[in-house]
């Protein structure tokens, strides 16, 4: 029942969001981007997990720019099997599994983030990710062994009045949008 109500509820929000993405996307990039970058002033993070967008997620490309130039550390996903691991943000990227971009593999060990930036199709009552469905969020941050600030950021807010998360699901610290 809940699992059906979840899969409903992501469907309808990717819907929006690629509807949304068709209007003023760059506005809305902008004013989001401007907001995470205060944040992160806010809070001198220097450490931070960031995402290569895809087209109805948040352009946070100007923002991971921006950070590098003031000497934070910007890493990215690299998909992993079930998960991901952390790879620095680099040229060039190579276009992945789902149409995901990515810079080339990294053997470096894994860094401690202070900060997850992480995009979202939607979250529920309790601030819970819904995300593609693949729970790949949610075992990265399952197996961490610290848990860093977690920022969820999306173009519309996209939030259901009800629970439809389970244990897995990432619960947001802070949620910026426009
Ligand atoms: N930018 C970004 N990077 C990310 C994620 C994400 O959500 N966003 N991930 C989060 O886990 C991981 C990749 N996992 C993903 C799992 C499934 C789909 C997926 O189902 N995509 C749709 C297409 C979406 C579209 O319409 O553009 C598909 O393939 O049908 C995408 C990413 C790691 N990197
Ligand atoms: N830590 C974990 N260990 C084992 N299975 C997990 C874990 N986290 C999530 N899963 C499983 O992964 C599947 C997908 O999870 P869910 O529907 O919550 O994905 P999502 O949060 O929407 O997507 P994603 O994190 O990929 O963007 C579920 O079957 C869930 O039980």
């Amino acid at each position: 029942m809940k699992e059906s109500h979840k899969s409903d509820f992501r469907k309808s929000c990717i819907k929006r969001l690629e509807f949304s993405s068709r209007f003023l996307k760059f506005y809305k990039d902008k004013k989001t981007v401007e907001k995470l970058e205060k944040f992160i002033e806010l809070y001198n993070f220097k450490n931070i997990l960031l995402y290569i967008p895809m087209s109805m997620e948040v352009d946070v490309l100007p923002l991971i720019n921006k950070l590098r130039k003031r000497q934070i550390n910007v890493f990215v996903p690299f998909m992993y099997k079930d998960s991901f691991k952390l790879v620095r943000y680099r040229l060039p990227l190579q276009k992945k599994r789902f149409g995901i971009r990515e810079p080339n593999n990294s053997f470096c060990i894994q860094p401690r983030i202070d900060l997850a930036i992480v995009p979202v199709v939607g979250m529920d009552k309790e601030w819970k990710r819904i995300g593609f469905g693949k729970g790949m969020y949610d075992r990265f941050f399952y197996r961490l062994d610290y848990k860093p600030t977690i920022v969820f950021t999306q173009l519309t807010l996209c939030k259901a009045n009800e629970t439809l998360s389970n244990k897995y699901d990432i619960q947001a610290d802070f949620v910026i949008t426009n």
